[in-house]
């Protein structure tokens, strides 16, 4: 397994194949705990790849080490096939954008004024461009607000933008939130929990705004506990379970895997450690009361 460099060169792009992001043995550990391990994902141009898995799986934590919010503890995070640095802003530079589980505004701030925000990555007038508000400044500026308009259009919040964010309501907030992100121009998008406290109606019309993301050339790797929104949308789906990757497929093939519909009743797997400690227990129930262990139990 390769191990992240905090130091060096970062190693040459190499041909990804169309991968847009690749991320291998990524593994993070908090003290004792290890919330993600040895998990590697692969999202191609034009994709859209689902990360399912229980509450305290690994999910955020996953998207936290594809964004340098987390230095991994093994493993390596590819983007275009060039290794990721371990800060926010410079993964955003590279093109990788997200959104988060709780939504980040500048509450105060208006609509417009959030998307200016996001736009920052991609304009390249310096601090003293800025202060002189010369005529590259203020063309800048135009392209930058011109730009920012077509996104509030993209997402149905030209209306808005005189708003103060924290007056949206909370669909359009999410709204707002992948305007933001769009605003860097990423190659690839994660959205953690886009449909989170959203109506029918709105979780419908945030399936349709992914779609043309993607039509847009933004891949999107999208975190959701809405199964029905996951498999509607997804043209791959991974699953995490306890940190580790559990299974990855097509939605068809993932929705009957039996490990994974275990994995959400909360039922042990098959012939993993749940299965073989209920089976200890039985054996020595059986041993105290004399019966035999591997004898279904009446009425069962
Ligand atoms: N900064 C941290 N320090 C210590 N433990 C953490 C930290 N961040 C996450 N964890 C732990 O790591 C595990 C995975 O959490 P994470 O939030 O990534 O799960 P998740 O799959 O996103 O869950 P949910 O669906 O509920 O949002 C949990 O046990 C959590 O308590």
């Amino acid at each position: 397994m390769t191990t992240t460099t905090t130091t060096g060169r970062a190693p040459a792009p190499r041909d990804t194949g169309g991968a847009v992001l690749e991320a291998s043995g990524v593994t993070m550990r908090f003290g004792g705990l290890t919330a993600v391990r040895d998990v590697d994902l692969t999202v191609r141009a034009g994709e859209i790849v689902g990360l399912i898995g229980p509450n305290g799986a690994g999910k955020t934590t996953f998207f936290n080490c594809l964004t340098g919010l987390y230095i991994p503890t093994e493993g390596t995070v590819r983007y275009r096939g060039t290794v990721l640095p371990h800060r926010s802003h410079l993964v955003t530079q590279a093109g990788i954008a997200r959104t988060f589980q709780n939504i980040r505004l500048f509450a105060n701030m208006t609509v417009l004024e959030n998307v200016l925000v996001g736009r920052h990555t991609r304009t390249s007038e310096g601090l003293f461009s800025a202060l002189l508000r010369g005529p590259r400044f203020r063309k800048a500026e135009r392209d930058s607000e011109d730009r920012a308009m077509e996104l509030l259009d993209f997402t149905g919040l030209t209306d808005k933008r005189d708003h103060l964010a924290r007056n949206l309501p909370y669909g359009e907030q999410r709204k707002l939130e992948i305007a933001r992100a769009l605003a860097s121009e990423p190659g690839l998008l994660l959205l953690d929990e886009p449909t989170a406290g959203m109506t029918a109606v709105e979780t419908t019309a945030t399936r349709e705004l992914v779609l043309a993301i993607r039509e847009q050339g933004t891949a999107v790797l999208v975190i959701e506990h809405d199964m029905r929104f996951i498999f509607n949308l997804c043209d791959r789906v991974a699953v995490l379970v306890q940190g580790q990757k559990l299974i990855e497929g097509s939605p068809e093939t993932v929705q009957m895997d039996d490990r994974v519909i275990a994995a959400y009743l909360g039922t042990p797997f098959e012939g993993e450690p749940g299965e073989a400690e209920a089976a200890e227990v039985r054996a020595a129930e059986a041993h105290s009361t004399g019966t035999d262990a591997d004898q279904p139990e009446e009425g069962n």
